[in-house]
């Protein structure tokens, strides 16, 4: 991805590039060697009281955590990637129990799966959570790493108190040659409702009692505002109610985690839930019931952008409830919403002024405009023009699927060392992260997501289990690696750490170039994509995903971020200059950019505007004049500009 604002560049020294590269090949080879050895039995109490030291130290600050680097810039966390492997798609009931003891170095255990318990407190580390875990009789202990991800409810996965069971366990090496089981993929680990007994699932009576009983502790947990466990108690109950055929507690508890879910963000299972809760008779309280149901469902459905769905499901509400205010504003956003749908007719000044640090995310709807996704010669799909688009014309806009600003906590960025190419990138692990969440917590949009291009390809379709969505969080690393953006400093305090990212689904699909017909904005997490030329039905829309004027700067940061050797006619052009005129030009440039920012144009003496003629001339110099006849002389246009004005105020 590109990131807007180049003064948060970050650089490793040498030593430092070398020490993270050694340590991950290091892991990776002894590992390797240790491939099918027996696990070693650990003993308990020493384990446990380590984890649990260590655990109090984080919590105190003062324990290093071993994953942080010194960057200059700032420290920030170090991740090896490219070492991916899918996520486990069988069902619970089809893998087949193993202990502790069956666990074998470097190994998937496909088919099998390890129930556990934790056994001590969670070291939270940046980019990592560990902690010892037990078998369900306390008899072995292992220690348990969970990779950068959460579990669906956004709840650090390994806080809670319950059983859980690790699907098709991986048991590897830490860095320091500890053995570590490792999970990667959220639905690798399930965790397990240990409180109800099966009788309770059999005897209808004894099953109304315990579905009640959740339903009164998902309150509880609501009142608390406990969100995960208010969910996790609902469904319980619900899955209860359901098997009983117990209707009207069923659409109770429904109802309620409609609501659980609208705040956490769940908008696919708000839709579901809310209904199946309708009860659809004609008394009042059914009516009230339902209205309420339609509002939640409404609200969900607005804020996925379906505003179809969205605007029967309020008229639905208006119909039982006709005084309902809310619904009533809804409704009235939903038309203007269609409206920019349909016309790109959008009101961008009030977008821009309504802004705010704590209004980010800007109501709007996405517009796809004259567009239309094909495939390109050369750089596999691209986004095309389907009728003549004017320059300075809106070409679309789009709302981020995920946006995270440098003030978000979830905000953060890592030096990722890919075993795969050998490379160390600035990556936004943060937003790969957050896209994860939203994924598991929305499934339905997880093909949409699937379906950009990246690297490691997995499966290469969307998976799920009955235990619920799966999201093979590598393939979505590296999506995000070569679709998102920078949508830049909007809102103050974004640094070398915390940069500003987000995705554009749709805008994703757009190529770049060196010459590009377009160029993006950002209103908050809304992209605006314009014209920069008059654009013909049938071309390829382009924008630039770097702006160095440098070729040798500008190659460099495409091959590495996004993996591929630009071969537009510029670039084309610039690499049959040879690396003397390439340097004469870039020093050229400098110094017409320092010359730019020191002098200004207004008031300029005749001999301040003869040395910029100077420069201008001498940048001209290096430009063959056969190979550059149609081409931008890209390192003379700011003084040609600074030029420009100067010289026609005299
Ligand atoms: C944001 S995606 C663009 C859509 C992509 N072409 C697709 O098929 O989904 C970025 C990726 O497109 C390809 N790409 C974009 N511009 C390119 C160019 N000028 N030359 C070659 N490949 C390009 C690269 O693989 C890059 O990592």
């Amino acid at each position: 991805m590109s990131l807007q604002n180049h003064s948060n560049t970050i650089f490793l020294t040498e030593q430092e590039s070398e020490r993270i590269r050694a340590a991950a090949k290091n892991r990776v080879r002894k590992s390797s060697e240790a491939k099918g050895n027996e696990r070693v039995p650990r003993e308990a109490t020493p384990s446990v009281k380590e984890a649990t030291g260590a655990s109090l130290m984080h919590d105190m600050g003062g324990a290093p955590d071993p994953d942080m680097t010194q960057a200059q810039g700032g420290t920030l966390p170090s991740l090896p990637i490219g070492q991916p492997y899918p996520p486990c798609t069988a069902s619970l009931d089809d893998l087949i129990p193993m202990r502790f003891s069956d666990l074998r170095m470097e190994t998937h255990h496909i088919g099998k799966k390890l129930a556990i318990k934790r056994a001590s407190p969670v070291v939270g580390l940046a980019v990592r959570s560990w902690c010892m875990v037990q078998d369900e009789e306390g008899k072995e202990t292992e220690r348990l790493e969970f990779g950068l991800h959460k579990m669906r409810h956004g709840d650090e996965v390994l806080e809670l108190t319950k059983l859980f069971v690790v699907k098709e366990p991986y048991f590897t090496m830490t860095d320091d040659g500890e053995a570590t089981i490792r999970i990667d993929h959220p639905s690798d680990l399930v965790s397990l409702t240990d409180e109800i007994a099966d009788s309770e699932f059999k005897d209808p009576a004894a099953a109304e009692k315990a579905a009640t009983r959740c339903k009164n502790k998902g309150n509880a947990a609501l009142k608390d505002q406990d969100l995960p466990e208010a969910y996790a108690k609902y469904s319980e109950g619900l899955k209860i109610a359901k098997l009983q055929s117990l209707q009207d507690l069923a659409k109770d508890i429904a109802r309620n985690r409609a609501y659980i879910s609208l705040l956490l963000g769940q908008m696919d299972g708000v839709i579901s839930d809310a209904k199946s809760s309708l009860i659809g008779k004609n008394e009042q309280r059914s009516k009230d019931l339902d209205s309420k149901a339609y509002f939640r469902a409404g609200s969900a459905a607005y804020s996925l952008g379906q505003w179809q769905e969205a605007k029967k499901l309020f008229e639905e509400q208006q119909s039982l409830a006709p005084d309902d205010k809310d619904a009533k504003t809804y409704l009235k956003r939903i038309t203007i919403r269609m409206r920019e749908q349909d016309t790109g007719t959008h009101n961008f000044t009030k977008l821009r002024v309504n802004l705010s640090k704590a209004r980010s995310r800007v109501d709007a709807a996405t517009f796809l405009g004259p567009t239309e996704v094909k495939k390109s010669v050369d750089m596999g799909r691209g986004l095309f023009a389907k009728r003549n688009i004017s320059a300075g014309e809106l070409i679309m806009c789009e709302k981020a699927f995920c946006v995270l600003w440098g003030h978000d906590k979830e905000a953060m960025t890592a030096m990722t060392y890919d075993l795969r190419d050998d490379r160390i990138r600035v990556s936004p692990v943060g937003l790969s992260k957050a896209i994860v969440q939203k994924l598991i917590s929305n499934p339905a949009q997880i093909d949409k997501v699937l379906d950009l291009y990246g690297d490691y390809q997995g499966a290469g379709k969307s998976l799920s289990t009955p235990e619920g969505a799966v999201v093979d969080v590598f393939r979505i690393h590296d999506i995000m690696s070569r679709n998102a953006f920078g949508p830049g400093n909007q809102f103050g305090e974004e640094g070398a750490r915390n940069a500003s990212t987000g995705l554009w689904i749709y805008a994703a699909y757009i190529n770049h170039s060196c010459l590009p017909n377009a160029k993006k904005e950002y209103i908050g997490d809304l992209m605006i994509v314009r014209a920069t030329r008059n654009i013909s039905a049938g071309e390829e829309i382009f924008h630039a995903y770097d702006g160095s004027s440098d070729y040798d700067t500008r190659q460099a940061a495409l091959m590495t971020t996004w993996g591929f050797e630009c071969k537009c006619a510029l670039c084309k052009a610039e690499k049959k200059d040879s690396l003397e005129v390439r340097r004469k030009r870039e020093e050229l440039r400098g110094e017409a950019d320092t010359f730019v920012a020191r002098e200004h144009w207004a008031n300029a003496k005749r001999l301040t505007i003869v040395k910029a003629q100077r420069i201008s001339k001498g940048i001209e110099e290096t430009y063959n004049a056969d190979r550059y006849k149609y081409l931008p002389k890209m390192a003379g246009s700011s003084i040609q500009e600074w030029l420009g004005k100067a010289t026609s105020r005299r």
